[in-house]
């Protein structure tokens, strides 16, 4: 199959490209870029030498229509939500790693991404590509909404113990970190070598755009209007989400059942690995790889429980659950291409 990555010159898009080079049925046919065009994408990125020989272009959207099966958008937020929809109608099936067609309502964009929706038909008919819950919906899809990077780590953590009913959904804190590789390859100050380097700061505090990510999973998955409390922070390393998260438990369930409830919540899932009692995940036991892991405990004292989840925000939070999304959409083994050991230490 021929596959296509748009924005194949930034971290995202690199990431795919990596993984597909693994991939025994995806073929990568094109690269492109916003303006690199014409350059050989080893000039862009070296560590290709003599294994992706590409040439990155500009996008022709009906060029690309007629050579390819499946493309992968990994463009700024606002840009794929114009591109998109031309590919779709020609009958091109598409994978979207930025947030335009994440969020129902409309009326979310301008206040947590800035910009304008995408049409709303596309919105209702996106699917949500949380490969381990929404797996039967992906399969049928014509287009997927990669979720984000943090929502990802954090849905994962979440989601059996709110749809088990064993918690106060309105009491959610999720205390979020990430590398800086999440801000993508672009320069910007925030992301500056000395800003960042020794240094932890929490921003985008309470005005972050996956807040309403999170919300609408899960208000979905609890069936009632769920809001959280989520503070983010970067850390002075290249990848890597870790959460940890606080909610109260409101049956007394041990340490013991909920990690069972996990267990067999995720029993069919191969990239989703539960740490036994009184053992944590770091985010270098998944570097590179598509894994969430997940460590909980019931703090017996408060009556709280702590969900710690990790992910590589470049591979689970991105490019591997992309991947994962193609699989599930055409039917293939969803760990073609996937099997990969994180890279430790
Ligand atoms: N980094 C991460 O961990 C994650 C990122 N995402 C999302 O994935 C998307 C890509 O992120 P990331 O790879 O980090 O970003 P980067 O800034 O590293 O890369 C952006 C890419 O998009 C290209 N581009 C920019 N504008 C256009 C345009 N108008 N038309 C076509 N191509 C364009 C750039 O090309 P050029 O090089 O020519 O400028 C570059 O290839 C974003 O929406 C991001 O939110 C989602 C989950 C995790
Ligand atoms: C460290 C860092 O800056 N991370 C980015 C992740 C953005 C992202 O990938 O999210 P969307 O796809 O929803 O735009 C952030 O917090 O905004």
């Amino acid at each position: 199959m021929k596959v296509a990555v748009i924005g194949g010159t930034g971290y995202g898009g690199v990431e795919l490209i990596r993984l597909l080079a693994h991939h025994p049925h995806a073929e990568l046919s094109a690269v492109l870029s916003h303006t690199q065009s014409g350059k050989d994408l080893v000039e862009v990125y070296p560590h290709l030498t003599g294994i992706v020989e590409q040439t990155v272009h500009a996008l022709d959207v009906e060029q690309l229509a007629e050579t390819h099966d499946l493309v992968f958008l990994a463009t700024p937020s606002g840009v794929s939500k114009d591109i998109l929809p031309q590919l779709v109608e020609k009958g091109i099936r598409c994978i979207d790693l930025a947030g335009d067609f994440r969020l129902k309502d409309p009326q979310l964009y301008p206040q947590w991404y800035h910009h304008e929706p995408a049409s709303d038909a596309y919105l209702q008919k996106a699917v949500y590509g949380l490969s381990e819950i929404y797996r039967e919906e992906i399969a049928q899809a014509q287009f997927i909404a990669n979720p984000g990077c943090y929502p990802t780590a954090a849905l994962l953590g979440l989601i059996p113990i709110l749809k088990a009913g064993w918690i106060d959904p309105h009491t959610v804190i999720i205390d979020a970190k990430s590398g800086v590789s999440g801000a993508g390859r672009k320069q910007s100050l925030a992301t500056h070598f000395s800003e960042t380097n020794e240094n932890l700061k929490v921003y985008k505090l309470g005005v972050h755009q996956h807040i309403p990510e999170i919300e609408q999973i899960l208000s979905n998955v609890g069936q009632q209007e769920v809001k959280i409390t989520f503070a983010t922070h970067l850390v002075p390393m290249t990848r890597g989400i870790m959460c940890t998260m606080y909610v109260q438990l409101n049956e007394g369930k041990t340490t013991k059942e909920i990690i069972d409830l996990y267990h067999s919540f995720y029993e069919r899932d191969a990239f989703v690995r539960i740490r036994p009692e009184g053992v944590w995940p770091a985010t270098k036991e998944v570097y590179g790889s598509n894994y969430c892991d997940i460590g909980l405990a019931h703090d017996q004292r408060t009556g709280r429980l702590v969900i710690v989840s990790v992910i590589d925000n470049l591979v689970k939070g991105a490019a591997g659950q992309a991947i994962q999304n193609m699989n599930i959409m055409n039917n293939w083994d969803e760990t073609t291409g996937l099997n990969v050991l994180p890279v430790y230490p």
